[in-house]
């Protein structure tokens, strides 16, 4: 009878740590390489050659369980098995929850019709620029980007036109600044421009040049969407303030972009509008 409980329990051990191998595959998928997928590959080969040992305790101590102690070890073992499958479909679990956790934080700061990130995470972030840049004295620039007679399009193609353009626009913005900067929707049809570490000369110059990408890169539009229009032109305003002595905090930096944007439109549209000295 000990015989037989003793060989019972490891075989359901090695059961066991066959199916724990299960979780540790699907997990591994979800990870990128790197470091901590090639510890569980390295967990995984440690599963192996537990059943391996497991496998090998069977023979080895065929007959051998006489009294209650010989149980102890057989007993380990199971429990070892039962850790081990336990710990691995926890872990399973843990990395869906964060993964799961990361998709909604992303969801949380995206607008979901431009890609970029959205007002809630533009307040977020400039405030944080706005506090660098005070307390270590860096410059500060935004730029503020308004599509010009948006509504004519809306109204002419339909708003389904004017989103694949306002999302088209962001992509060509996402992809002209640096990487460092922050791309977000600001509002309607407006897209916000952060640049850290930026003066006004340097921001001035980089709405220059997206104004220019924009009149001169034609937005695609899908058949889908419109039979006779593939390609859609589009110009842009853009009001461009800096953090210094005319935008002692976010609010009013936020108001000299808008001025300057509203001023651009004013002036004929199409243009950049610089709503700081250039020395800022
Ligand atoms: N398709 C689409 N349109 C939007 C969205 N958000 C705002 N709009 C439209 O953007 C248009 C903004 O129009 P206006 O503020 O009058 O400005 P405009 O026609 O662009 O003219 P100017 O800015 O003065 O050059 C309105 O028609 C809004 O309905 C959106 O998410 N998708």
């Amino acid at each position: 009878m000990l015989h037989f409980i003793a060989n019972g329990l490891v075989a359901v051990g090695i059961i066991l740590q066959l199916l724990a191998l299960r979780p540790v595959r699907r997990l591994i998928t979800l990870l990128p390489p790197g470091r901590p997928r090639f510890s569980w590959y390295v967990l995984s080969s440690l599963i192996f050659i537990f059943i391996i040992g497991y496998g090998a305790y069977i023979p080895v101590f065929w007959g051998s369980h006489e009294q209650f102690a010989d149980l102890v070890v057989p007993a380990v073992f199971f429990l070892g098995a039962c850790f081990v499958l336990v710990v691995n479909l926890l872990s399973l679990e843990t990395a869906r929850d964060v993964r799961y956790m990361a998709v909604l934080e992303r969801e949380n700061i995206t607008d979901p019709v431009l890609g970029i990130y959205n007002r809630r995470y533009l307040e977020r972030r400039l405030a944080t620029e706005v506090a660098r840049a005070s307390r270590y004295g860096m410059t500060l620039s935004v730029l503020l980007i308004d599509i010009d007679h948006f509504k004519r399009i809306n109204d002419t193609y339909g708003h389904p036109v004017g989103d694949v353009v306002l999302r088209g626009l962001a992509q060509l913005i996402v992809n002209t600044v640096r990487t460092t900067d922050i791309v977000a929707r600001y509002g309607g049809e407006e897209i916000m421009v952060i640049t850290p570490s930026t003066p006004v000369k340097t921001a001035a110059q980089l709405a220059e040049r997206l104004r220019k990408a924009v009149e001169e890169a034609p937005l695609a539009i899908p058949a889908d969407l419109h039979r006779e229009l593939d390609k859609m032109r589009i110009t842009v305003s853009v009001g461009v303030a800096c953090f210094g002595r005319q935008a002692v905090d976010m609010k009013e930096l936020i108001q000299n972009a808008d001025k300057a944007m509203y001023q651009a439109k004013r002036e004929g549209r199409n243009r950049v509008v610089v709503g700081c000295a250039p020395d800022a």
